[in-house]
């Protein structure tokens, strides 16, 4: 029997950003094996459209959460979507719901952020840090609870190369930064926000970094730890591999380079892509929730969940590998044959902008002008290239992170429960992991049909063919205006033309010799 499994039955656990990435696999997880738990509540806002019940509805009635309606068939009735807006004060939760929340929760899982690398200061510090705060508030009202897990960062403090699981401060008290956010104008917040953030490269990071001090400052008698996770990416094992339902950190940029929009980075071909499972993270957070709650540690713990130290894999391998499946899977209507690759040098990526993004987007946005079409290639390539000058930061270097907590944690473990909540990224097999991660890029988020795989293979040939038929007319038309222009181009034309003369009437006299 799982002791972890069985710690969470009966609890009543409360999950912020549960409608995000990470907290869908978390809640999908607790369902799945701890059905007797008693209730989560999930902090939700309405949006795009949609109330908090319809957002929870169509949660439940995703294919992740295929196997947890098996397993728990009342799921829907442990299930209590609470309205709440983490930007506004108290949340915005009815009184009623902050009462049954404050008296009931066990344990309190902080998933919800922003994780727009170029957000505003201010929205950031509302979500990342002060919202952290009413939160650590609210649960420092809470009797009945046994642990607070924040989730972090592994790059809340990417200004440094070596990372252990402790809490750097930053210059400025977060405190300082949450008041002078509310009567600081937008203007003078742009103005000192490159200060602010110093050595890191945008907002995200450094308010990820103030939430973790302000964790620390906010913890009171408390139970809490930290989750560090680095770039998480779709499911390994769990509930099935490759599962995956937003374009953040790589997958954006995998379904950009198989259509063929992308086609190079400048970033180290050599340098470490720490990316990590999000069932792993899950596995890792429940572990944590768990030794938190039991063991009662002395101190805040914080456990980084990484793969670099223990199983590094490169950005070279990685899109080696993402090439070669989509070889074997292409995506649907690509704009041209994916071939992309990291290039480490400036003034190369720079070439390949020009000749590979922007020159590709004119010539097709031309096309669509002049077929009566809106052009809209040069907007979709200017966005991708504003994205990917936004993670070159985390493509360029490598950080080593310490993880003797998340190790300790490992061995403190049953068999039972490094079986059931696994998280030791050593077992994991790169190829295989990036291979479904593109398939579930494909089937989970693109919602492309397998089916559909020879009428792509079809297209990915057509527009081989057109990229020839392309080259060979540029290269005729570059050489015609050289030879119009060049006595010596002329000269070198007509001796290759002489030459093939000659060698094909050589041909033709010694075939007609031997009959
Ligand atoms: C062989 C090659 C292989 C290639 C693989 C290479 C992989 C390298 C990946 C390295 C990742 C490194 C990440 C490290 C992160 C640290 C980890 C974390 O803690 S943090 C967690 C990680 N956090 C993040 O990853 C956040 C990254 N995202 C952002 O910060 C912002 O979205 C933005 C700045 C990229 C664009 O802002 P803005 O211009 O205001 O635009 P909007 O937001 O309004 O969206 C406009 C349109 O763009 C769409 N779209 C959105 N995102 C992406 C994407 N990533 N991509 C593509 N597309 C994207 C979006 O759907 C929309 O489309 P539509 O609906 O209009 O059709
Ligand atoms: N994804 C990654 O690569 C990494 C993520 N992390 C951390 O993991 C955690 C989860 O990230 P992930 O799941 O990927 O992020 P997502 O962007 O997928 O999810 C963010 C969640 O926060 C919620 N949220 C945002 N603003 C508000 C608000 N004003 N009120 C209520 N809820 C709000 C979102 O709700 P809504 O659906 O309504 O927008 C959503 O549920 C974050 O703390 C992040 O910093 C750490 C390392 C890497």
């Amino acid at each position: 029997m799982s002791m972890i499994a069985a710690f969470y039955s009966g609890k009543s656990i409360l999950i912020t950003g549960a409608t995000g990435f990470m907290g869908k696999v978390l809640m999908e997880k607790l369902f799945r094996t701890s059905p007797d738990l008693k209730v989560i509540y999930i902090l939700v806002r309405p949006k795009a459209g949609q109330t908090t019940q319809q957002r929870v509805f169509q949660i439940l009635n995703s294919k992740l959460f295929e196997k947890v309606k098996e397993i728990c068939p009342n799921v829907h009735e442990k299930i209590r979507a609470i309205y709440a807006d983490l930007n506004q004060n108290d949340f915005a939760i009815s009184k009623e719901d902050m009462q049954e929340l404050l008296s009931c929760t066990n344990i309190v899982f902080h998933c919800a952020a922003t994780v727009r690398f170029d957000d505003h200061l201010r929205h950031a510090v509302q979500l990342n840090v002060t919202a952290t705060q009413q939160l650590l508030i609210m649960a420092s009202q809470m009797p009945k609870l046994e642990a607070f897990i924040h989730i972090s960062t592994a790059f809340s403090n990417c200004n440094l190369t070596h990372i252990d699981e402790v809490i750097y401060p930053c210059p400025v008290e977060p405190k300082k930064i949450i008041d002078s956010m509310e009567w600081l104008d937008d203007a003078i917040i742009d103005e000192i926000t490159p200060k602010l953030i110093g050595d890191r490269p945008n907002t995200y990071t450094y308010t990820k970094a103030l939430g973790e001090m302000v964790v620390q400052q906010e913890s009171r008698n408390l139970n809490i730890a930290i989750i560090r996770p680095s770039i998480v990416g779709a499911t390994w094992q769990e509930p099935f591999p490759g599962w995956v339902d937003n374009l953040n950190g790589p997958s954006g940029l995998i379904i950009a380079a198989g259509k063929g929009f992308l086609r190079s980075i400048r970033g180290a071909p050599m340098a470490v892509a720490d990316l990590i499972p999000v069932d792993t993270v899950v596995n890792l957070t429940l572990a944590v929730g768990w030794y938190t709650a039991v063991h009662r540690p002395k101190s805040t713990l914080i456990y980084h969940c990484t793969s670099g130290n223990l199983n590094p894999c490169n950005w070279g391998k990685m899109g080696f590998q993402v090439l070669a499946t989509f070889e074997k899977v292409p995506l649907e209507r690509a704009f041209r044959r994916p071939n992309a690759d990291f290039t480490a040098n400036t003034i190369t990526s720079q070439y390949w902008n020009a000749v590979s993004h922007r020159a590709p987007a004119i010539i097709y946005d031309f096309y669509l002008r002049l077929t009566g079409r809106k052009p809209r290639m040069t907007k979709i390539m200017n966005r991708l290239l504003k994205t990917v000058s936004m993670i070159e930061y985390f493509v360029n270097r490598s950080w080593e992170w310490s993880t003797y907590n998340t190790e300790m944690l490992m061995s403190e473990l049953s068999p039972e429960d490094q079986r059931v909540f696994n998280f030791d990224v050593r077992q994991l097999n790169w190829l295989e992991y990036i291979e479904n991660y593109v398939l579930g890029i494909k089937k989970y988020l693109l919602k492309e049909d397998m089916a559909g795989i020879p009428e792509a293979k079809q297209h990915l040939k057509r527009l081989r063919n057109i990229h020839y038929l392309f080259n060979t007319a540029l290269f005729l038309i570059a050489w015609r205006l050289l030879i119009a222009r060049s006595q010596m181009a002329r000269n070198v034309w007509f001796f290759i033309v002489s030459f093939c003369y000659k060698f094909l009437s050589y041909f033709r006299a010694s075939s007609t010799l031997k009959v």
